[in-house]
C-alpha cells in the first residue's frame, strides 16, 4: 500500500537469478530457480531476469522453464550483441505471459572497438531485438567509465533502434552518488528522445554505495532500480532490494509494487541456496 502523495511508481527489476548466480561457485538448480521466482512474482517484482544463455548454457532452459510458471512479473534474460545469443533467450521467453530481451553493449574505457563501431552494435542487435520482442532492455555496460558524449550517443541509437528501457549500469561500482546522478542528469538532459523510455539503473556494491547511487537516481529521473535479494551479485554484490524497497516505502514521493512482508522469505531462502558457495 502507498499513499495519496506516493506518485511516481519505481519499477523494481531483480537480478538475483542471473547477476546474484553469476557470483556463485555451485551454481543454482532449475527448481531453485523456478522457487525464487514464485516467490518474487508473488512479492510484486516488476521484473525478473533470469540467466545469460551466453555465459551459462543451462540459463536458456532455466529461463523457459521459470516463464512457464510466472504469471505477473516480466521475465527476461540478458544477451550479449550476438544474434545467436539473442535468439537463444527470444526462444526462451516464447512461454513468457510478459518477456524481455535485455541487451548489453561494453562502452567504457576497455571496449577496443571504435565509437562508430559501438553505435553500429548497438543499432543491429536492438534492432534484432526488437523483431523479436516488444519490451526490449539495452545495457550501457561499464557507463560510469565511458565518456558522456558516447554514453549520450549510445543512449539516443539504443531509443531509435527500438529499446523500450535503458539501464546505466555502474558495472565495477567506482561511482558516488554525486557523480552518478550527474550522469544520470546529463543523459536526461542530452539525450533528446529520452522520454520515450525508462531509465534503469544497475549498481554494484565495490564501494558499499550500490544503494545509495541507486536512489540518489531516482531524484534525476531514473524510474527503474536493478537489485537483488541479499545484494547478491559479481564481487560485492548488487543493491540490496530490500534496503532499496525499504527506503521507498518511506519516500514522500515514490511507490513500488512490493509486498514488504515477502521480503524476510525471500532473504532466508537465498541465503539458505548459497549457503557454502560464495
Ligand atoms: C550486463 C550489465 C547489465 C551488468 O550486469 C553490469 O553492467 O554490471
Amino acid at each position: 500500500m502507498h499513499d495519496a502523495s506516493q506518485t511516481i511508481k519505481i519499477t523494481i527489476f531483480d537480478t538475483t537469478l542471473r547477476d546474484g548466480e553469476l557470483a556463485l561457485k555451485r551454481k543454482l538448480t532449475v527448481e531453485q530457480k523456478i522457487r525464487l521466482a514464485m516467490i518474487l512474482d508473488e512479492m510484486g517484482v516488476d521484473a525478473i531476469e533470469v540467466g545469460y544463455p551466453g555465459a551459462c548454457h543451462k540459463d536458456r532452459d532455466e529461463i523457459f522453464m521459470v516463464s512457464q510458471q510466472v504469471k505477473h512479473s516480466t521475465i527476461c534474460g540478458l544477451a550479449s550483441s550476438q544474434p545467436d545469443e539473442i535468439a537463444a533467450v527470444a526462444s526462451a521467453l516464447k512461454p513468457a505471459v510478459r518477456g524481455r530481451i535485455n541487451v548489453f553493449t561494453p562502452i567504457g574505457i576497455q571496449s577496443n572497438i571504435t565509437a562508430s563501431e559501438v553505435l553500429e552494435t548497438i543499432q543491429s542487435s536492438v534492432s534484432l531485438a526488437r523483431n523479436y520482442c516488444q519490451d526490449v532492455e539495452w545495457s550501457a555496460f561499464d557507463a560510469t567509465r565511458c565518456h558522456p558524449d558516447l554514453l549520450c550517443k549510445a543512449v539516443e541509437t539504443a531509443i531509435k533502434s527500438g529499446a523500450t528501457t535503458i539501464a546505466i549500469p555502474d558495472s565495477l561500482g567506482v561511482a558516488s552518488p554525486i557523480e552518478f546522478s550527474h550522469l544520470i542528469e546529463t543523459v536526461m538532459h542530452r539525450v533528446p528522445n529520452i522520454d520515450s523510455c525508462t531509465l534503469a539503473v544497475h549498481c554494484h556494491d565495490d564501494r558499499f554505495l550500490a544503494v545509495d547511487n541507486s536512489l540518489a537516481a531516482l531524484d534525476v529521473g531514473a524510474r527503474q532500480i536493478e537489485c537483488s535479494i541479499n545484494g547478491l551479485g559479481v564481487r560485492a554484490g548488487n543493491a540490496d532490494l530490500a534496503k532499496v524497497v525499504e527506503a521507498i516505502s518511506n519516500h514522500s514521493t515514490y511507490y513500488t509494487s512490493i509486498d514488504c512482508s515477502w521480503l524476510k522469505v525471500a532473504s532466508e531462502m537465498v541465503s539458505q541456496f548459497t549457503a557454502g558457495s560464495l
